[in-house]
């Protein structure tokens, strides 16, 4: 019997976060869990009245007291928390109540990868597990669980109602005007684009499938991305977000599984799928899966995923049950290749989505790993394909060692560009205005679902309970909580229970929330790609949204000219302080407002890049890497 067999399987859903709702000090969402004391003691929240120095007093001296902020000893902490605020943590609270978090953490290392070393660690006694167990040999921080106590939770069973699985929002008023967004498709020979989706061909059960999704025509990164991916052509895409490239990858390659007739075979010790799709959260991988499995509901292909914070034994498991599609997050797709449960013989796809963020500092060298692992075919003779709304050109060049010399190009609209449909307001504020700001802000949002960005997950905790002892019904996702409270905080905003959701970068990129109306930067990323993500939770799919931003001149100069770009580029109205703020920024040579910050194009028309990295530095991570265990 393999060890995985042996795990426990707790399925847990447990209802977290009904506090709120209780009148207990107002403190509320599912931090209810997190403002007791390990005697239970209900935390009445003194410190963050006290501005920042409350924050901090959690970091020094209250261990024992407030589990959800007690971090433990942290060594090294190099990039993870965003810079100033790691030294703040030192010893605290290793005997902390439920939650205390963070235990025991090194080699964060400042200048290399984060990712490497230990991550996690041990969360306070009543606590058995070690989340994000990290495996040196993977490079990063591993998804699988080869050190520490096994993981368990088992996320609850999907619902086989159609009404679920097709559940779906309705394109707004803007979804006709992506017709008018100029398209450029660079490289030899691209085939024609689609006008409808009768023009993919696609099979009868596919066809059935996209309509009842709602999709009437595709959108422009499907009429291209679609026939290029039919044409067996690799692809670089780029198109804003929210504009639909999931369904630009998937039914192109759904399509070709359900012509050739492959069918997962339920009786293998190992699985061979014929695609894998990779992307870098769990959530947001979770959500591609989603979107696998209904597509491909109804036929012989059975898409399958795997990513950290759940049981392996369950994982393993699923992927027995046969296993076409593989979606995962980098570290624990490793693993169960690792682990011989996957074959790579059969692969025909590499999708890698955020693909810029997947080739990264952060991830790059997982990516290498995936590539060269024994049995995956060459890039010759394999199809990968790349998606994003952002792509930084270095990262541009970078890809090109995954894909085949005559890959396609496309790019939807300006390369970087923020979605035009998300009205962006930037508001000047203070480190100590802020707080009061963000009130006023959700005063005027009411009960629309809102999605409040800060830098670490320490601030995360600490917003979210503030909001919640102002009695706004708020919840909070980063990369400390554990995967049930994460999920159960997903499905608390996604329903309505908790309209705010306070989040690290973690929730930046990909997820795709009915009616969210609102984004704000509390604290903005020091990464404009980060930002032009991270307001793309709103405005998806031709809806209008609304992105507030705070701006604190101190803290957030570095961003300006790249800001009052983004700002420009999407046609919104750029506040004369900070244009100011960008001519007086650091390297402002050919500082051009107007003008256009992003690679319009392919990066290959600059020049022949193809072959000339040897020797070149890996690509710095984005800002969310600042915040790497945010990432899976
Ligand atoms: N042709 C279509 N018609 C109607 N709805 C669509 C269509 N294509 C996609 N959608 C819907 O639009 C929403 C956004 O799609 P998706 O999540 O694929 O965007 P994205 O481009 O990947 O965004 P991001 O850059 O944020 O990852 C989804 O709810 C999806 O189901």
């Amino acid at each position: 019997m393999d060890d995985w067999d042996e795990d426990t399987t707790t399925t847990s859903s447990t209802a977290q976060g009904s506090s709120w709702n209780t009148g207990k000090g107002g403190f509320g969402g599912d931090h209810s869990s997190r403002g007791t004391d390990e005697n239970g003691n209900e935390d009445k929240g003194s410190s963050w009245n006290s501005a920042e120095s409350g924050f901090r007093g959690r970091g020094r001296g209250r261990g024992g007291g407030r589990g959800s902020a007690g971090r433990g000893f942290r060594n090294g902490g190099g990039r993870d928390e965003g810079g100033a605020d790691d030294n703040e943590d030192g010893f605290v609270g290793g005997t902390g109540g439920r939650g205390a978090r963070g235990g025991f953490r090194s080699g964060g290392g400042g200048g290399g990868s984060g990712r490497e070393g230990f991550g996690g660690g041990y969360r306070g006694k009543d606590e058995e597990v070690f989340s994000k167990v990290s495996d040196p040999n993977m490079g990063g921080e591993a998804d699988g669980e080869n050190a520490g106590p096994k993981v368990t939770y088992v996320p609850p069973a999907l619902s086989e109602e159609e009404s679920s699985i097709f559940a779906h929002y309705e394109s707004g008023i803007n979804f006709d005007k992506y017709d008018d967004i100029l398209v450029d498709v660079s490289g030899s020979n691209p085939p024609k684009a689609i006008m409808t989706f009768e023009e993919a061909a696609l099979c009868e059960s596919l066809n059935r499938n996209v309509s009842k999704s709602g999709y009437k025509k595709p959108t422009p990164v499907q009429k291209h991305g679609i026939p290029i991916i039919s044409a067996g052509r690799d692809l670089m895409a780029c198109a804003q977000t929210g504009s639909g490239k999931t369904a630009a990858f998937l039914l192109p390659i759904l399509q070709k599984l359900m012509a050739d007739g492959v069918a997962a075979s339920r009786f293998s010790e190992v699985q061979e799928p014929e695609a894998i799709i990779v992307a870098p959260t769990r959530e947001l991988i979770n959500q591609i899966y989603m979107e696998a499995r209904k597509f491909a509901h109804g036929t012989c292909v059975r898409p399958v995923v795997v990513y950290g914070g759940i049981s392996t034994g369950y994982t393993i498991r699923e992927i027995l049950k046969g296993c076409n599609v593989l979606c995962g997050t980098p570290g624990r797709l490793l693993d169960v290749i690792g682990r011989g449960k996957i074959g790579l013989s059969k692969l025909r796809y590499l999708v890698l989505d955020e693909a810029d963020r997947m080739l990264d500092m952060g991830f790059e060298p997982d990516m290498r790993k995936l590539v060269s692992s024994p049995g995956m075919p060459r890039k010759e003779d394999r199809q990968t394909l790349m998606f994003s709304a952002t792509y930084p050109e270095d990262i541009q060049r970078l890809a090109a060692d995954f894909l085949k010399m005559d890959y396609l190009f496309l790019a939807v609209g300006v390369v970087g560009g923020a979605c035009s449909d998300v009205e962006q307001v930037v508001v000047q504020v203070t480190k100590f205005s802020k707080r009061d700001q963000l009130l006023d802000v959700l005063k005027t949002t009411g009960t629309e679902r809102t999605m409040v960005f800060v830098e670490t997950k320490r601030q995360a905790d600490f917003i979210a309970t503030f909001l919640c002892q102002e009695k706004v019904p708020t919840t909070s996702i980063h990369g400390d909580r554990e995967q049930r409270e994460r999920e159960q905080a997903l499905g608390d905003f996604r329903s309505g229970k908790c309209p705010v959701l306070v989040a690290t970068s973690v929730a930046a990129r990909g997820l795709d929330i009915k009616d969210v109306q609102h984004v704000v930067n509390f604290d903005l990323p020091n990464n404009i790609d980060e930002y032009v993500h991270r307001i793309g939770r709103t405005g998806r799919c031709g809806n209008t949204g609304k992105a507030v931003c705070f701006f604190d001149p101190e803290a957030n100069g570095d961003l300006a000219r790249s800001l009052v770009k983004v700002l420009s580029g999407a046609q919104q109205e750029v506040p004369k302080w900070l244009e100011e703020a960008a001519f007086s920024a650091h390297g402002t040579t050919g500082f051009n407002p107007s003008g256009r910050v992003f690679a319009s194009t392919d990066s290959r028309k600059a020049g022949s890049f193809q072959n000339d990295r040897a020797g070149q530095p890996a690509v710095a991570p984005s800002a969310a890497a600042d915040d790497d265990d945010e990432w899976e």
